[in-house]
């Protein structure tokens, strides 16, 4: 351990015990050698005993630093393990920093381009434009277009702090692991290590330009979505450069109602565009905040969305995204015996799961949405139930599934917050079923038959071949199957001859020596031992020999 994570570890320590949040862990977590160890450090005492837990987790997150702060806003979607009290405090961390020296932002840029800024830039602007944990974006003009640019690059050494964090935050995990046993619901291990391939992508800017280049290619067409173009040539771990966009936040009720757009339809387009990027592409924007999504001041009453920060990203298994729909569907039918299959078929929970019992679970949670009206259903909230009431069966929440749902709440609360009569199953209903058709009906067989045709026609040559040698194959086989029972039989027959002559051997054995202690003339006796001895010799070598056959 260097001396900095030492310090670093110490800080860690030093914060958890000035917000207490040692004495939030239950009784059976703080065996003596704990208690004493607390009692050592006697000088960190609890400086905010009177504010709840989940508001002392937060303030102590706030004051760990960035990596702590995406933590904590992560762990804020995974209601599935925390209370909605502590959900909802967490998910209140904000991620603002203050920007870092422009030379330093300078110099990062200039290195990954490999070149001076004002070659390839005009209007460079010193001010960010914003600044986070993570990155912090400039302004710019294209010099080789004169388009107006903005670059992404990342904060100096945050890759390095990253991974000392982590590295403890694992190291705890592990601690925590132990001290909760086996059969903890906690999972500690397996939340930070989804939160180290969340961060770890989000530290790697070529892979979040070639995620936007993906997504832009998916929606290039689209009246709904428009994504910014990448100057790919210019994109490298640490800097992105893409087109610079004006336009009016989502969350930015006053400048939408402003310029008069259709909010309805806008709302609408939110739900659609999300089943769009699940169900059709199999790749969905996964960090849905305020901050990454617009809205076009162009047509505000065919109003388009536009997307940044493509650092999270989703896709779903095409089993996943069946599974997914059908669950919908059969939740929207009441069909809970459906689900309680669904989530067996699928293999999230596993196949020994009482069946019976999962579907009366999956009853008590779901029957009571019904009693909202249906434009009030929540389809973020459903799958989170179901999740929760899964986990007590032992279901492994995948993290593409906490994913989607998290951004699923996303969009409805964005839906709703821009017409609140949203009505998510009407918008999100014929999708569904479309697609689940086309995936099950009679087009779906004649789709996968037309995907296969390439296939076939390729490989139609070689067929009669492939007959005539799996014919051969099959003679052979056949051949060789009648050889071997042929020697089995031929093995029984010798065992069988074996064991008459050595049970023979040991009947004129033993009648020999009892002829002997009876004093019957010596000759006979001796004739009936020596006679058993000679059978048994001969039994014993004509036993068949082991692994011959
Ligand atoms: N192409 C762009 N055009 C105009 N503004 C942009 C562009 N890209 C980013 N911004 C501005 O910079 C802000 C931060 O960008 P972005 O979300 O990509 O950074 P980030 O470091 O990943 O932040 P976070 O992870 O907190 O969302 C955006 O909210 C937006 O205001």
């Amino acid at each position: 351990m260097s001396i900095s994570s030492f310090r670093r570890a110490y800080q860690v320590i030093k914060t958890t015990l000035h917000f207490g949040l040692d004495e939030l862990l239950p009784t059976k977590l703080t065996p003596w050698y704990f208690r004493f160890l607390r009692r050592c450090l006697f000088w960190l005492t609890n400086q905010h005993k009177n504010s709840a837990g989940g508001e002392r987790l937060k303030l102590a997150m706030q004051e760990l630093g960035p990596v702590y702060i995406k933590f904590g806003q992560m762990l804020s979607t995974r209601r599935d393990l925390l209370t909605d009290e502590w959900a909802e405090e967490l998910s209140m961390l904000q991620d603002r920093v203050p920007p870092f020296a422009t030379s330093l932002a300078r110099t990062a840029i200039e290195i990954e381009l490999n070149a001076p800024i004002d070659s390839l830039f005009d209007d460079f602007d010193d001010t960010p434009l914003a600044s986070a944990s993570i990155s912090q974006v400039h302004t710019a003009t294209l010099k080789s277009n004169g388009k107006a640019v903005v670059l992404k690059v990342l904060r100096p050494d945050v890759e390095a702090k990253v991974h000392a964090d982590l590295q403890l935050m694992s190291q705890v995990a592990e601690l925590l692991d132990t001290l909760l046993g086996a059969n903890n619901r906690l999972r500690p291990i397996e939340v930070i290590e989804d939160y180290r391939t969340t961060i770890e992508g989000e530290l790697n800017l070529k892979l979040e330009a070639l995620n936007g280049i993906k997504l832009r290619n998916n929606f290039l067409d689209s009246s709904t979505l428009y994504i910014p173009y990448m100057y790919e040539e210019l994109c490298f771990t640490r800097l992105i450069v893409m087109e610079r966009i004006d336009a009016i936040s989502v969350s930015d009720m006053h400048g939408l109602q402003a310029q008069g757009t259709n909010l309805k339809l806008l709302a609408e387009r939110g739900v659609e565009l999300f089943f769009t990027q699940v169900f059709r592409d199999n790749f969905f924007h996964a960090d849905m905040h305020p901050g990454n999504i617009f809205v076009s001041r162009e047509h505000p009453d065919n109003p388009k969305y536009i997307g940044l920060d493509f650092g999270i990203m989703g896709t779903l298994t095409n089993e996943d995204k069946r599974y997914l729909a059908e669950n919908f569907l059969a939740f929207f039918n009441r069909d809970y015996r459906r689900i309680a299959q669904l989530y067996i078929e699928s293999g999230w929970v596993s196949p020994d799961t009482d069946i019976t019992a999962f579907e009366q679970a999956v009853k008590v949670v779901c029957e009571p949405m019904f009693n909202k009206a249906l434009n009030e259903i929540s389809f973020g909230h459903v799958l989170l139930e179901l999740f929760r009431t899964a986990r007590r069966f032992d279901m492994v929440v995948q993290p593409q599934l906490v994913l989607l749902e998290k951004t699923l709440l996303y969009v409805e609360g964005l839906g709703r917050q821009l017409y609140p009569q949203l009505d998510l199953w009407q918008t999100a209903k014929p999708f569904l079923e479309g697609w689940i058709a086309e995936q099950v009906g009679p087009k779906a067989l004649l789709k996968k038959t037309k995907e296969k045709l390439p296939y076939w026609a390729d490989k139609l040559p070689e067929l009669p071949e492939l007959i005539y040698d799996n014919l051969k194959v099959g003679r052979n086989f056949v051949n060789s199957q009648n050889k071997l029972l042929d020697r089995y039989l031929k093995q029984q027959q010798k065992a069988h001859k074996s064991h008459f002559l050595l049970i023979t051997a040991a009947v004129l054995i033993l009648s020999g020596v009892m002829l002997f202690n009876q004093g019957v003339t010596a000759w006979i006796s001796h004739t009936t031992i020596t006679a058993g001895i000679v059978t048994w010799i001969v039994g014993w070598f004509s036993r068949p020999k082991s692994g011959k056959f």
